[in-house]
């Protein structure tokens, strides 16, 4: 799908249209990915899929390779052995209908957050748009956050939480596909991370965009996530899936919350003891 295409933020009806074109191979898909650093295998045999519009998290203990198989599914990295393919195209870089949020917000100092917000939406690679397009795009994105009103600001002027806030802004002005966000929360305090992730799931849905989450807190998983794949093993793999079929917001449905939290750190527990099988 082109950007022209694309359906507007919060245009349910036009979503729903695009979606019934979508080819059933989903929005993303990896068919038996390999990645090694050098002699060291980090993940083997890879294969998964994220629908259009679909929340995934990647779940996992630290060093089981999330973050690398993150960049590889961005195109950051090509993989050792396998395929990616976005849009039902091969992947061999990032893509522009693609964006990325990390741990830290990465904002540029000198520039206002209104600039941060559009920064990047002019590079070469980007679909061209008009300048008042663009501002009413990033202006769209900066109040979406809770932003409206601090255009002008300076990084320095905002906390932690505002910063991502930004970055997180950043990424919907480009009306991402799909949104790759590699543990954007864990630097953030308990409080400002709950608003997070509930700001990240309210909209995306209204940006009509996935994404994948990758993220090592249970708890995160199963309050963002439509569905979670647990990452373990050595080399890493794709151990366990669970669809998350609890209804939002899931904190009013805290017994099935309890439920799948238990299970799946059951099966996370279980990766650590194969990956520590053997070591001395
Ligand atoms: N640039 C690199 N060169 C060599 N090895 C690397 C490099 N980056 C990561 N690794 C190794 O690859 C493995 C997977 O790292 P990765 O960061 O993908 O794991 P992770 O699951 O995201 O961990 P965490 O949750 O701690 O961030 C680790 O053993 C790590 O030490």
């Amino acid at each position: 799908m082109n950007a022209a295409a694309r359906p507007a933020p919060g245009n349910a009806a036009d979503a729903d249209a695009a979606a019934a074109t979508e080819t059933s191979h989903g929005l993303l898909t990896a068919d038996g990915l390999d990645f090694r650093y050098g002699a060291l295998p980090v993940f083997t045999e890879v294969s998964l899929s994220i629908r259009r519009r679909e929340i995934v998290a990647l779940l996992g203990g630290s060093g089981c390779g999330k973050s690398t198989l993150l960049r590889v599914l961005a195109g950051l990295e090509s993989p050792s052995a396998g395929q990616v393919r976005f849009l039902d195209q091969p992947l061999e870089r990032p893509h522009p209908r693609s964006a990325l949020i990390f741990q830290h917000a990465s904002l540029l100092p000198w520039l206002r957050v209104e600039a941060n917000a559009a920064f990047g939406l002019d590079f070469r690679h980007q679909p061209a748009i008009a300048a008042g397009v663009r501002q009413s795009r990033v202006r769209e994105a900066l109040a979406a956050v809770g932003l409206a009103g601090r255009e002008h600001a300076w990084p320095a002027e905002l906390s932690g939480g505002q910063a991502q806030r930004v970055a997180l802004a950043r990424a919907l002005a480009r009306e991402p596909e799909l949104l790759f966000a590699d543990e954007p929360f864990s630097a953030l305090d308990a409080i400002t991370r709950a608003e997070m992730q509930n700001l990240l799931v309210d909209v995306v849905h209204r940006w009509h965009a996935a994404v994948l989450l990758v993220t090592h807190d249970i708890d995160e998983a199963i309050l963002v996530a439509d569905r979670i794949l647990l990452m373990g093993g050595r080399p890493g793999g794709i151990l366990a899936e669970w669809t998350v079929d609890v209804p939002r917001p899931r904190e009013d449905h805290p017994g099935a919350v309890t439920a799948l939290r238990l299970e799946i750190l059951a099966a996370l527990r279980d990766t650590f003891t194969q990956a520590t099988a053997g070591v001395d």
